[in-house]
């Protein structure tokens, strides 16, 4: 006999989903995809939901029940997959994240009417096997392509590896039945089946609180994200540049912007040439104008592996490994031309920008404001010497 009965873990499912429910309800996301994300989840939980209906059902319609509840189970089981694409950012078209979820939910029914018991068993280990197996492989493979891994999403991947494992031993178990049908129509044998109905009855609980903190996290993440930012331009803040830039300068920086060995690293500053001058004359909001174009025509010539920064009013920082002195002399003298040749189209019509730029170079042992302020010499420099020009700091300092 089994030391656990099964009609407790499927009620403890039903009661899990509902508690999952509630708790996916009180997630705010902005992104569209991490909503749609949400909606799915809050589906397949009210779908997982109905194993509070079967557990309350008297004994002699349990089976009856059942039968129905495993191809809504299905359907269920499916959403959450879907959801789990949705959630980083894999497009499923709708269609066929509809037919396929309706498709299996209806194999199931179909058996458990029209076949004989032996024949629904194995289809519906099959089905869910099929399910638990296909999601464990979709989000082991979106987890490897993932930059950044987060403990969730592991634990996620956790959470489907064991229900894969669960479900593929109920599947062999079932291929290989001999005895009477039992009325809880959960195939595994004695030592298994404890196990398998408690998997049952938690995962609606554990997904929902995995889901939960993976879309807190990021939403926290968004939000320490914006703190980075200047809200004119969209450029790293000061703030943001210090933060991001200590940790290139220390080489802890991930993705594009790491630094090799080979590498050193550049810092700009650069200074909008007589931007008194176009406030006074068109006006602080035709000056933000020209703030948000010199931004742009910024990132459009830097490179990825570039950190660019509004400093201040209308003073720009870009931090950049580099393998040369030169090559930050070439870079510097690209956005001086570029942004010269690329006037600004305002409401007032064009208007023509320069800079001037101060470039220095980051050595072992530098502090990001010990670079910076060498920068701002050099910067100084170039507007003493008359402006629109760029100015490196010798090799020797
Ligand atoms: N529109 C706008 N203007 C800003 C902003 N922040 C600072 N400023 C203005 O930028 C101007 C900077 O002027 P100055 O520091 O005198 O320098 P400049 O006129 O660019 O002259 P040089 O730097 O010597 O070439 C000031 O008029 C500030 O009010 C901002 O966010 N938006």
């Amino acid at each position: 006999m089994a030391s656990i009965d099964v009609f407790t873990c499927y009620t403890l499912a039903g009661a899990g989903s509902l508690f999952g429910l509630g708790l996916i309800s009180l997630v705010r996301a902005e992104s569209p995809r991490v909503r749609r994300a949400l909606w799915l989840y809050r589906l397949a939980f009210l779908c997982l939901a109905g194993f509070l209906w079967v557990g309350t059902l008297p004994v002699a319609q349990r089976a009856q029940g059942m039968h129905a509840m495993i191809g809504v189970a299905a359907i269920g089981a499916s959403l959450l997959a879907w959801g789990f694409r949705q959630l980083n950012g894999q497009r499923t078209p709708p269609v066929l994240g509809v037919a396929l979820t309706l498709g299996l939910g209806s194999v199931l029914w179909w058996a458990g009417a029209a076949t004989s018991d032996a024949t629904f068993a194995v289809v519906e280990a099959s089905v869910m096997s099929f399910i638990a197996v296909g999601t464990l492989i979709d989000q082991g493979v979106l987890l490897r392509r993932a930059t950044v891994r987060r403990g969730g999403e592991l634990a996620l991947l956790l959470v489907a590896g064991l229900f894969s494992l669960d479900w593929v031993l109920i599947l062999w178990h079932t291929l290989h039945w001999v005895g009477p049908y039992p009325d809880h129509l959960l195939f595994a044998p004695d030592w298994l089946l404890p196990a398998s109905a408690v998997g049952v009855g938690l995962l609606p609980l554990s997904v929902a609180s995995v889901v939960f903190a993976i879309v807190n996290d990021r939403l926290n993440q968004q939000l320490r994200e914006r703190a980075l930012r200047d809200d004119l331009t969209g450029t790293l803040s000061r703030r943001g540049l210090r933060e991001h830039g200590e940790r290139m300068l220390a080489g802890q920086l991930a993705g594009p912007s790491a630094v090799r060995r080979d590498t050193g690293i550049a810092a700009l500053m650069m200074d909008v040439d007589h931007f008194k001058a176009i406030n006074d004359r068109h006006g602080h909001q035709v000056g933000d104008e020209v703030l948000r174009h010199l931004s742009g025509v910024m990132t459009e010539h830097l490179r990825d592996d570039a950190l660019l920064a509004r400093y201040g009013g209308e003073e720009f920082t870009v931090l950049l490994p580099v393998r040369s002195r030169h090559d930050a002399e070439t870079v510097a003298e690209r956005l001086r031309q570029a942004i010269e040749a690329q006037p600004c189209d305002s409401r007032v019509g064009r208007i023509r920008v320069t800079v001037s730029i101060g470039v220095a170079f980051h050595q072992t042992a530098h502090s990001l404001d010990e670079v910076l302020s060498r920068a701002d010499t050099r910067l100084y420099e170039a507007k003493q010497a008359g402006r629109n020009r760029v100015i490196c700091e010798p090799l020797a300092a």
